[in-house]
């Protein structure tokens, strides 16, 4: 399983997450990255943790203000990206415009969803990976994987149905080992976790007790 820990902007020390998450990949053979901020993806990428960006922009260089190019992140140590994350929409052809965006400097792309639906509207855009994600169970205590099984499994098929070639992940209030063993089993290869870690007051120990089932 894939462990996508985003810091989103929550208050935490990203360098403190990046080293436990590095060290906890490293003892547990798990594979484990880290989407800070992008101000902050060189600083944690350098601690050696395998680092994604938050986002990339549907654009290429030009007098576009604002943008986070995929450039810009890929050169300053990112090797994968979420795009259309749930606090980040985008519309169907700006995630096709920022896959392609991605896949120009390689980088590995997760697009996330809702529903199953959508799952596998992205799934046609040839991303390596997607993630359903209800945006209600976002950021709450109960994971979906025992609180919705279905959007899982759903999405599950819905992009076997069209790629098997790409991954699907899920996400929301996940923040134990035994919720993961419960994604795994509906079919997911991955999750996205946010608040689990960087709301922990221990970080590294929340991480540890998460690859312990794993
Ligand atoms: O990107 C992460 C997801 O939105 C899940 O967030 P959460 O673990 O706080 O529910």
């Amino acid at each position: 399983m894939f462990i996508l820990i985003n810091l989103k902007a929550y208050p935490c020390d990203p360098l403190e997450i990046a080293n436990a998450a590095r060290d906890v990949a490293n003892d547990s053979g798990v594979r484990i990255a880290v989407s800070p901020q992008a101000a902050d993806i060189a600083r944690v990428s350098d601690t050696g943790v395998e680092t994604w960006a938050q986002h990339v922009s549907a654009n290429n260089y030009g007098s576009y203000t604002g943008s986070t190019l995929a450039e810009a992140v890929a050169n300053a140590g990112a090797t994968g990206t979420l795009i259309n994350h749930s606090e980040r929409r985008l519309t169907l052809a700006d995630i096709d415009t920022a896959v392609n965006a991605a896949s120009r400097v390689d980088l590995d792309t997760c697009v996330c969803a809702n529903n199953p639906a959508q799952i596998g509207a992205v799934t046609a855009l040839s991303p390596d990976s997607v993630a359903v994600e209800p945006p209600a169970l976002i950021g709450g205590d109960a994971s979906v994987a025992t609180a919705d099984p279905d959007i899982v499994s759903n999405a599950v098929e819905s992009t076997n149905s069209i790629d098997k070639t790409v991954d699907v992940y899920c996400g929301a209030g996940i923040s134990a080992g035994d919720d993961v063993i419960a994604a795994r089993d509906l079919g997911a290869s991955g999750i996205l976790l946010a608040s689990g870690v960087a709301k922990a007051d221990n970080p590294r120990k929340a991480l540890e007790d998460l690859v312990v089932p794993i």
